[in-house]
């Protein structure tokens, strides 16, 4: 069992890393009961707390050390390994494993694109994967724009196995949506000698992930809802009905009663979806995860450009903080990956042209101040419980 202790130079990284390492399923401990100690950004601890750190170790620890550049460390002969940032799920995984010969059971998106997010609603949403790719039930996934309905699809389907099939229904025409979703018999149109398998059949075991419901014909809905109850459907012009165990997701950006008011979902579909219908809040809503998000694009991006990492400014970190993101987390996306290329401010001029200028509102910082509060709060009743758990076990107690 790997438990580490974290000690960074850099708050935000260290918090940053801190969000990873609890994605990757590893507890933090205290320095006394670590087997690993990950020093983030060590040139700017102070040496004398590096070194203390480094003679209350106990035998056999291993070292990471983890900085944008190589730092010249006397390790004393200790077992350490050096990653060089940004800081990918992915590689800081599979380093742990290999210094410790392990196998961190994660599946692939949730180490190549991991859901970042310490807000209530995403923490909920994240516990709530594995669940949800293990039953047959359709979902619903609704909340704005860029608020991350396509990679929570795509962590139920990494849990589920199979394929991953995306369908936007919106700039189809209305007469080939049935067949892209379906398929064809041999034979159904003119010119077609063969059958062809729709999206459904091609979902084989995994997902077919339907972006805006709200843009499928009400009588398409229907047909779909006959395969929610049945597991079988149609192919167009078909005489036997064909099974799949594809699980549907489905996405609307609009809350679902005012699409069902406005006549785009059908009532039926409509309550059978409700029963596992789950909410994205938008960017505004959970403004707490902002400086985790900025901090990840940063790391992904400067990977993917090859580009030296630097850290963002309080006063920018404040500007994202006090913005509206009527785009969510692609505005988000683009503006950092602006940052990464050109630098902040040219970034900002860019992308929040009102951002300069913002007023900061009461109402938002009171918001934020009370995110604060309760996520501090968990923190601490977190600590105060493992602390709980550690007398218990020293004292034999229960
Ligand atoms: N919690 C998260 N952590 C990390 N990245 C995220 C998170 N949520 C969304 N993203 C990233 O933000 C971008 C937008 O997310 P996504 O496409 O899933 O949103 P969406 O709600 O499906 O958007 P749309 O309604 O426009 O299709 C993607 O690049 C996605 O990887």
């Amino acid at each position: 069992m790997i438990k580490y202790k974290l000690i960074s130079g850099d708050k935000l990284v260290g918090h940053y890393l801190s969000h990873l390492l609890t994605l990757a399923k590893l507890d933090e401990t205290r320095l006394e009961n670590a087997n690993l100690l990950i020093l983030v950004e060590p040139k700017k601890i102070p040496p004398q707390m590096v070194e203390s750190v480094l003679s209350r170790l106990r035998k056999n620890v291993k070292i990471l050390v983890i900085s944008q550049k190589t730092p010249s460390l006397d390790l004393k002969e200790k077992e350490s390994r050096f990653l060089k940032r940004p800081l990918l799920v992915s590689r800081l995984i599979s380093f742990i494993e290999e210094m410790f010969s392990s196998h961190l059971p994660l599946t692939r998106e949730e180490r190549e694109n991991p859901l970042i997010g310490k807000h209530a609603s995403i923490v909920k949403l994240r516990n709530f994967i594995p669940k949800l790719a293990s039953i047959p039930s359709p979902v619903l996934l609704w909340g704005a724009k860029g608020t991350g309905k396509e990679l929570i699809a795509r962590h139920i389907q990494a849990y589920r196995g199979g394929n991953f099939i995306k369908f936007s229904p919106q700039n189809l025409p209305s007469e080939m949506i049935e067949a892209v979703l379906f398929g064809f018999a041999a034979k159904t149109l003119p010119n077609i000698k063969k059958e062809k398998k729709g999206l459904l059949a091609r979902a084989g075991e995994g997902v077919l992930y339907i972006e805006n419901l709200d843009y499928l014909p009400l009588k398409t809905q229907i047909k779909l809802l006959s395969f929610i109850e049945s597991g079988y459907f149609y192919p167009l012009g078909a005489k036997e009905a064909v099974k799949s165990s594809a699980k549907l997701i489905v996405s609307l950006s609009r809350p679902p009663e005012e699409v069902l008011k406005a006549g785009k979902i059908h009532v039926e579909i409509f309550f059978r979806l409700s029963e596992f219908a789950l909410y994205l809040p938008s960017l505004k809503e959970r403004k707490i995860d902002i400086p985790l998000l900025a901090q990840h694009f940063l790391e992904h991006y400067a990977h993917l450009y090859h580009r030296e990492i630097f850290s963002l400014s309080a006063d920018f970190i404040e500007k994202l903080l006090f913005y509206s993101w009527p785009n969510n987390l692609n505005e988000l996306q683009n503006i950092i990956k602006d940052v990464v290329i050109w630098n902040e401010e040219e970034a900002l001029k860019k992308y929040l042209p009102q951002g300069l200028e913002i007023k900061l509102k009461f109402k938002d910082i009171e918001d934020l101040l009370s995110q604060l509060i309760q996520e501090e709060k968990r923190i601490k009743e977190r600590t105060v419980s493992s602390r709980k758990g550690q007398v218990s076990r020293r004292t034999g107690s229960r």
